[in-house]
């Protein structure tokens, strides 16, 4: 299922340095747009209608010649709170994939909007598990024009696995203080 590639473009000024947007070639881009508006066609969104899809373009390994991409979408329940987003289809996906952060250069989402869709709270919170606060977020609207935030743009003042002590630390302070659990 592929739709005829539309081809990304800047409402605002993105960051462009040495041919690159936010990091990625004209290439890598065309290929974040383009799989994220074939994976809104998989959605499953009886209830709101509302089609998302989502890619997350990995890392280029030494080995590849050409962008990877791993692709989500909306799946909706009868049972409304239960549906989950296309970002976190996409990144569950990834993880279960064995991917961690590190892994991710680029992240796109795209709508059948002429507006842009910015990932939810709940979204933005699960993308940080597994990417770095600079990872750029591309929101494409139906026609392929995009908007691009990094993570740490859209999840300012974040929590993070990074914020809790480790195991070792929980422990040894729970036996210092006498606590069982
Ligand atoms: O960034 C977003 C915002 C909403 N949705 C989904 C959830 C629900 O299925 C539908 C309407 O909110 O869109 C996403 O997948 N990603
Ligand atoms: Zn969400």
């Amino acid at each position: 299922m592929t739709t005829t590639a539309l081809k990304p473009v800047p409402v605002e000024p993105a960051s462009e340095q040495d041919g690159l947007i936010h990091g990625l070639s004209v290439e890598e881009l065309q290929i974040l747009c383009t799989k994220c508006i074939d994976a809104k066609a998989t959605a499953y969104c009886p209830y709101s209608l509302f089609r998302v899809g989502a890619s997350l373009l990995l890392h280029p390994s030494p080995s590849s010649t050409t962008p990877t991409l791993i692709t989500g979408a909306n799946v909706e329940n009868a049972a409304y709170p239960v549906g989950t987003c296309a970002e976190r289809v996409a990144m569950g996906t990834a993880v279960i994939q064995g991917h961690r952060i590190g892994s991710f250069k680029a992240i796109g989402v795209s709508t059948d909007m002429d507006d842009f869709c910015s990932p939810c709270g709940m979204c933005r919170q699960f993308l940080r598990e597994f990417c770095e606060l600079e990872t750029p977020i591309f929101m494409f609207n139906k026609g392929g024009e995009y908007k691009v935030k990094t993570l740490g743009e859209l999840l300012p003042m974040s929590f993070g696995p990074d914020v809790l002590p480790s195991r070792e630390t929980l422990k040894k302070r729970g036996e210092e203080e006498g606590r069982v659990g």
